[in-house]
């Protein structure tokens, strides 16, 4: 770190501490701040974050302060939300305070993020957005995309037959190739799509980026005006290149899409929807443009890692439940029959296994920590006064194993708990209140028939090693799987 740096470093810390100081003194009399962890001086809770499983960590202080916690580090303030009613209470009916995104200056600002859905303020352009978005990927209209769903589930078994060991790179591919085929028209041949290889590095950045701390400007805002040449600001090189990367993603695509429409070889996807739809409405926005672009540039950034996440979970999950395995197995040859892939119609007679892919929602939520939220007004929570500006998380990893709602064995992998339709679904795992996930249904259903028919085809066993088989450790995905078709039912019987 540059002299200069250490300076500006010491100056800012002074001024967070008076900072600090006086939002402590602005408590209103009566009220207290929520519990939580004590915090070190200046630096209040920034080093407690563990940078790994922190969720475990969140979970361990949430059996600990009760209902919510509180931690507070320089610039930012953050609320967890650890009871299931709360959760409700503060994101569903307090929701137009709760509804705000953190505006991260290494995100939003620097990295020019600001035009996703997904990090756009509580108000106007994200209602507009979100109301395209939602049009096109609601409930109603997620069966348009079945035949595409289909399509890609089965060049993934075809994959997983021929190379199993390399199942990680399949699921990735089929299922950004189906958001890209859905979204823009667009097929990628291969996992090797510059499309595809670009959204995987562009976020796997952006996320690392975003994590606070990892660029001292996202706590100490005012560095972002040093100037590149400046000794040891590298950080904004790194993040000028960063950015253009995030442009090309919102750029390259549509504009692949709108050519194939020139050129009239186009394919039907949201692209072509809208932009028909509002090449027949004279009343259309201005800038009904950027709205195309950002509507389906953000399907395309938020509809691929998820979906991927939750069926790396899948694989890893049932290799632990073998029993849960084999009964999904034995309801799958009932009703689809050995010498069929399952299909959609099927899906509402799969009971058992539909409680087992409602279980994984709960037990492996793909985002255990959910997205936070930010709270836009001051509020008072169970006597606590939380501040304006207040980043909230709904602590999901914790609510969906809250045994007061999932029962006493909630921290068991048990599919039977879905089966009689009484436990709650597990839509904390979709987020929570006004910002839940819009592409939901559409994600359900890749991940869902993709699940049938990998179990339908193949048995999902542990790697053999010579010491015998080797079970992976927790959530590591890197270490190996084997996949044996199901004997009755080989690929090549089956029709493609
Ligand atoms: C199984 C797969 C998926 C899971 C588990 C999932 C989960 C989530 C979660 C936890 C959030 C944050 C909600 C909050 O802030 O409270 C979210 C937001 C979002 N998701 Fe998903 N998602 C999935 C699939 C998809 C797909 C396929 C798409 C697009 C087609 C998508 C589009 C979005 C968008 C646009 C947002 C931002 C919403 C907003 O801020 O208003 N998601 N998702």
């Amino acid at each position: 770190m540059s002299l200069s740096t250490v300076v500006f470093t010491g100056f800012a810390g002074v001024v967070l501490y008076f900072v600090s100081r006086w939002w402590n003194s602005r408590i209103p009399r009566g009220l207290k701040r929520p519990p939580g962890p004590p915090g070190h001086f200046l630096i209040g809770n920034l080093l407690d974050i563990p940078k790994s499983k922190e969720w475990l960590t969140f979970d361990r202080w949430a059996n600990q302060y009760g209902d919510l916690f509180y931690l507070s580090m320089p610039g930012a303030s953050m609320l967890f939300i650890n009871s299931y009613e709360l959760a409700k209470e503060l994101f569903d009916k307090r929701g137009s305070v709760y509804s705000d995104r953190y505006q991260s200056t290494v995100v939003n600002d620097l990295l020019k993020f600001d035009w996703t859905l997904i990090s756009a303020q509580h108000g106007g352009k994200w209602r507009r957005d979100r109301a395209y978005f939602h049009q096109l990927f609601n409930q109603n209209v997620a069966e348009k995309y079945h035949d595409v769903q289909i399509k890609y589930t089965k060049a993934l078994l075809k994959r997983l037959y021929q190379t199993p060991e390399d199942y990680r790179t399949h699921l990735r591919y089929i299922l950004g190739a189906s958001i890209l085929e859905v979204t823009y028209g667009i097929q990628a041949t291969s996992e090797k799509d510059p499309l595809l290889v670009l959204s995987e590095t562009t976020l796997e950045r952006v996320i690392e980026a975003g994590i606070p701390g990892t660029y001292l400007v996202d706590i100490f805002p005012a560095l972002k005006h040093i100037p590149s040449w400046f000794p040891g600001a590298k950080f904004k090189t790194e993040l000028e290149q960063l950015g253009k990367q995030v442009l090309e993603m919102q750029d390259r695509p549509i504009e692949i899409a709108k050519n194939s429409l020139k050129k009239g070889d186009a394919r039907p996807s949201a692209v072509s929807a809208l932009i028909e739809q509002f090449e027949n409405d004279s009343s259309r926005p201005d800038d009904y443009e950027d709205i195309i672009k950002h509507v389906t540039g953000v399907a395309y950034l938020a509809g691929i890692d998820t979906t991927n996440g939750l069926l790396l979970h899948f694989f890893y999950t049932i290799l632990l439940h073998p029993g849960v395995q084999k009964r999904a197995q034995e309801e799958l040859d009932e009703v689809v029959g050995p010498d069929a892939l399952p299909s959609f119609k099927d899906l509402g007679k799969l009971k058992y296994t539909r409680a087992v892919f409602e279980e994984l929602l709960r037990w492996n939520a793909v985002t255990p920590s959910g997205l936070p939220h930010v709270l836009n007004v001051d509020d008072v929570v169970n006597g606590y006064f939380i501040p304006k500006g207040t980043i909230v998380f709904g602590n999901t990893w914790t609510l969906l194993r809250s045994k007061s709602v999932y029962g006493p064995d909630a921290d068991q992998f048990n599919p039977d708990r879905f089966l009689d339709g009484r436990m709650p679904y597990p839509d904390f795992a979709f987020g929570y209140g006004r910002r839940a996930c819009p592409g939901q249904y559409f994600g359900e259903n890749a991940v869902f028939i993709a699940i049938v028919n990998i179990l339908h085809l193949f048995n999902i066993l542990p790697f053999e090693s010579e010491n015998g088989p080797e079970l992976p450790a927790e959530n590591d995905f890197e270490s190996g799987l084997a996949l044996s078709a199901n004997a009755v039912k080989t690929l090549e019987e089956l029709e493609f």
